[in-house]
């Protein structure tokens, strides 16, 4: 069923545990988080970037937006689990108007790539205007590394836990993003893997709200090279270990972005079957078996959160 994105991660915060939000741009990806929540017992959010309401929308916005709305509404509302629907990574005004306009349970300012108190200002503006007609916010303080669809962060700037309190409190934000060293995209790290805890462990003290860990995909290792078997090149990818996941949610975070992950298992298992299979021209045939690892995938993600079990 619907639930909102406050009502599920306020619980969450609560009873110390991470629920998954996973990215989608098409039905297929859609269908395997909700089954795998479903499966799982567990409360989910599904989230589109802006570039994923272009791509349903086909470059319609208001379109594009609506779509997603009515997807996630006809499939949630015959799952025994909550699902809210969350705009992820909203930097341009129109798209974030859009996605309240249509009926997204939450959105995400992103004004991180500025600095301090224009992002404040800009958050505090949308918060304005979200909670006008019941919508919650999340923001985002410090910079990730890696390419948000359309932004290209130079450096990561890690989270002012100081500057955190203030902007909570002057922000009135429901949800905080702090940047902890975590990047975009399967190319998280030079070196070792490695978190700002003791940054993390502050801004929760300090804010008291529920927390979101950007960039945590772990980038499975057995499924780059089985990616990597079937033609692709994704050497060097490297993601969030499970015990750095699992102290972030001890410390805090209650809401995980996981995108790459999903990318991933869909590339090498999409490359396998048609290599296999040479004569399938059935999408239908092909897509299955691809969507059914996405989903064990996203199963396994949820295990880690902690929030199976927790509908
Ligand atoms: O932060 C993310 C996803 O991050 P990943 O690339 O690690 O899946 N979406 O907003
Ligand atoms: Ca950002
Ligand atoms: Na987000
Ligand atoms: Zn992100």
């Amino acid at each position: 069923y619907v639930k909102s994105t406050k009502e599920i991660l306020e619980k969450a915060s609560k009873e110390r545990y991470a629920v998954g939000a996973f990215n989608f741009n098409n039905m297929e990806f859609l269908q395997a988080i909700l089954e795998a929540a479903e499966e799982e017992k567990a409360p989910v959010i599904v989230a589109t970037s802006e570039g994923a309401i272009k791509y349903i929308g086909k470059g319609d916005i208001e379109a594009g937006a609506k779509l997603a709305v009515e997807m996630v509404r006809t499939y949630a509302e015959k799952l025994s689990v909550p699902v809210a629907l969350h705009l992820d990574h909203g930097r341009d005004f129109k798209i974030i108007m859009a996605a309240i306009k249509a009926g997204y349970s939450s959105v995400m300012i992103d004004a991180s790539h500025l600095p301090f108190e224009e992002n404040l200002r800009e958050t505090k503006r949308i918060v304005e205007i979200a909670h006008a007609v019941g919508i919650s916010v999340e923001a985002e303080l410090g910079k990730l590394k890696g390419i948000e669809d359309n932004v290209v962060e130079k450096e990561s700037v890690l989270v002012d836990p100081e500057e955190a309190k203030v902007f909570v409190k002057e922000t009135e934000v429901d949800f905080l993003a702090p940047a902890i060293g975590t990047s975009h995209g399967a190319f998280k790290f030079k070196g070792e893997a490695q978190l700002d805890f003791e940054r993390l462990k502050k801004v929760k003290e300090y804010t008291q709200i529920p927390l979101v860990l950007h960039g945590a995909s772990m980038v499975p290792q057995d499924v780059v090279k089985l990616a990597n078997e079937y033609g692709a090149e994704l050497s060097g990818a490297k993601g969030v270990p499970e015990d750095m996941l699992k102290k972030a949610i001890e410390l805090g975070i209650n809401k995980i972005n996981t995108d790459t992950d999903l990318r991933i298992t869909f590339v090498a298992y999409l490359r396998k079957v048609l290599s296999e299979d040479k004569s399938q021209i059935d999408p239908r045939k092909i897509f299955g078996p691809v969507f059914e690892q996405v989903k064990e995938i996203v199963k396994e993600r949820i295990r880690i959160f902690g929030s199976s079990g927790k509908a």
